[in-house]
């Protein structure tokens, strides 16, 4: 699991893991770590680093007697010397740095501005060097955090660096995993932000966010306790509910039911009209079709007119429901039952009342707002998947690629969502853990290139096979 922790708990931690150590030696950890990282720069080359008022910028000046020890030329630009760290600006100095007015035509760049002590939005000088970064295009690298973002709400409400890469220190951020904000540190294909060991962890509480790893297969058997049994049977397994699709969105009845068949549960009851139940018969024929005891129930996904009255059929059989597309027009007061509520931005933003480029702006606040409001699981479907439960650390999904972006990819993903439900996953573990199975089934179906909803289902069996075994490689490519 990668883990990432809000400002207060890093300083709190820091503060006590300082306590146990010569004066300076943190940052002498996190700058010899930022220094190994920059490994790829040649001596000759030019880094100009950008340096802020604090600490952040004193981690970038140790770091650059490091490089210039190795032959690099270091150029500093200085946000204000009377702020500077001192010390390290004597040992960059000593080293041989030299202090410049402006950017020039510096190839690599280094941007210390700000770290976790950042108010988010840059002004002056400091915005100026993020616009000469996003003119320039110099291979920019972000230490701790990409200046200007806010780094706990993982939001960018103004001027801020982009960066080509993150190196972080301890733990990483809540901006480094969460978009919008993610979408500055720098990811780049398959590769994610680099963490470096400062010796934190001991100190650290639990955290703000999560993200499950391919390395998590674990998950699977301490969830679903039938996994380890040799005498389970279907029922054991759970029996997932779908009501989905109608006369206008027939294929979504089929997306989901494929995604159900790929989770989990032991079996999939299916309740439609019957021309609808016909026809997914016709396509999966191990499907049962009408009412009967289920252990969870998926509602919505190109749902019709009838999703209300479906959704409150379900209600009534009191057990977990997942809702999804036009089931959420239709939300109770409040859920007697666990709930997971699966919105795009869109639908999340009807939902609350709001427009869709709010939410976007601010996925982690809204998402967190209606997990509030209706006590429920909301996942949030978007390029980083959310999914927040009250009293939980929220789960991010780093699996997959904008390729996912694709009709019908979200009737897959509740259909697998609801299944793991009825196989005795709760909400949470349910929503995150398909939102990550769902993700790297889509580049396990094909990397680099796009895939079809019914293509994302059909690489699910293999992808929960791989991830059991932990034997599963690239699980995402992105692009920021
Ligand atoms: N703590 C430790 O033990 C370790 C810390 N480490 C490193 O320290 C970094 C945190 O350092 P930091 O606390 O000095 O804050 P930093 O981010 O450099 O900001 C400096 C000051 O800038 C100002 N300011 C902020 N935003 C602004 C804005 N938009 N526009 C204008 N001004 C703004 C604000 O000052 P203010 O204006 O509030 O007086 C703020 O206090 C951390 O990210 C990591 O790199 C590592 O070495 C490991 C050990
Ligand atoms: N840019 C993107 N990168 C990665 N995944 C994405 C991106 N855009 C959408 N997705 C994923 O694709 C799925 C789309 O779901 P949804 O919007 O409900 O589509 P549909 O209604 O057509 O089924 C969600 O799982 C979402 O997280």
């Amino acid at each position: 699991m990668l883990r990432s922790h809000r400002v207060g708990d890093v300083r709190a931690a820091e503060a006590a893991l300082a306590a146990t150590l010569p004066d300076g030696e943190l940052m002498r950890r996190a700058s010899q770590g930022l220094a190994d990282a920059l490994g790829h720069v040649a001596a000759g080359e030019v880094v100009l680093v950008l340096v802020g008022p604090g600490n952040n910028g004193g981690d970038a000046l140790y770091a650059a007697v490091h490089l210039l020890g190795r032959g690099v030329r270091v150029d500093l630009c200085l946000l204000d010397p009377a702020t500077v760290h001192d010390d390290g600006l004597a040992a960059a100095l000593a080293a041989g740095a030299r202090v410049v007015d402006e950017p020039s035509d510096q190839s690599h760049c280094l941007d210390a501005v700000f770290g976790i002590g950042a108010r988010p939005g840059l002004t002056g000088r400091a915005a100026g060097w993020a616009e000469w970064i996003a003119r320039s295009r110099p291979h920019t690298i972000a230490v701790d955090v990409p200046s200007g973002v806010d780094v706990d709400g993982a939001t960018v409400p103004g001027a801020h660096v982009r960066a080509d890469a993150t190196i972080t220190f301890g733990t990483y951020k809540n901006a480094l995993l969460v978009a919008p904000a993610s979408g500055a540190a720098g990811w780049n294909g398959t590769s994610i932000p680099e963490l470096v060991d400062i010796g934190l962890g001991p100190y650290l509480p639990p955290p703000s966010v999560e993200a499950i790893e391919p390395s998590d297969g674990h998950l699977l058997e301490d969830t679903f306790d039938w996994l380890r049994s040799p005498t389970s049977h279907k029922y054991a397994r759970g029996v997932v509910g779908v009501a989905a699709g109608s006369e206008q969105y027939a294929g979504a009845a089929h997306l989901c039911v494929a995604g159900a068949q790929a989770g989990m549960a032991g079996m999939v009851r299916f309740l439609g009209t019957a021309e609808l139940g016909r026809r997914v018969v016709d396509r999966a024929p191990e499907v049962v079709v009408g009412r009967g005891r289920v252990q969870a129930w998926v509602v919505g996904p190109g749902g019709g007119d009838d999703a209300g009255d479906q959704l409150a059929t379900a209600l009534e059989d009191g057990v977990p429901v997942l809702v999804d597309a036009s089931g959420l027009q239709h939300l109770p007061e409040s859920f007697d039952v666990p709930a997971l509520l699966t919105p795009h931005a869109g639908e999340l933003a009807q939902m609350l009342g709001t427009d869709r480029d709010a939410v976007e702006a601010e996925p982690l606040a809204h998402a967190t707002r209606a997990a509030q409001r209706w006590g429920a699981t909301v996942l949030l479907k978007g390029a980083r998947t959310l999914v927040v439960t009250p009293g939980r650390a929220t789960r991010v999904n780093l699996t997959g690629s904008p390729w996912l972006g694709t009709a019908g990819s979200g009737d897959v993903l509740s259909g697998l969502a609801g299944s793991l439900m009825a196989a005795g996953a709760d909400p949470h573990d349910a929503g995150s853990l398909a939102a990550f199975l769902h993700g790297a089934a889509s580049v396990r179906a094909n990397l680099g290139g796009p895939v079809t909803a019914s293509a994302v289902a059909a690489a699910l069996p293999g992808t929960v096979a791989a991830f059991h075994d932990g034997v599963l490689d690239v699980v995402r490519d992105w692009r920021s």
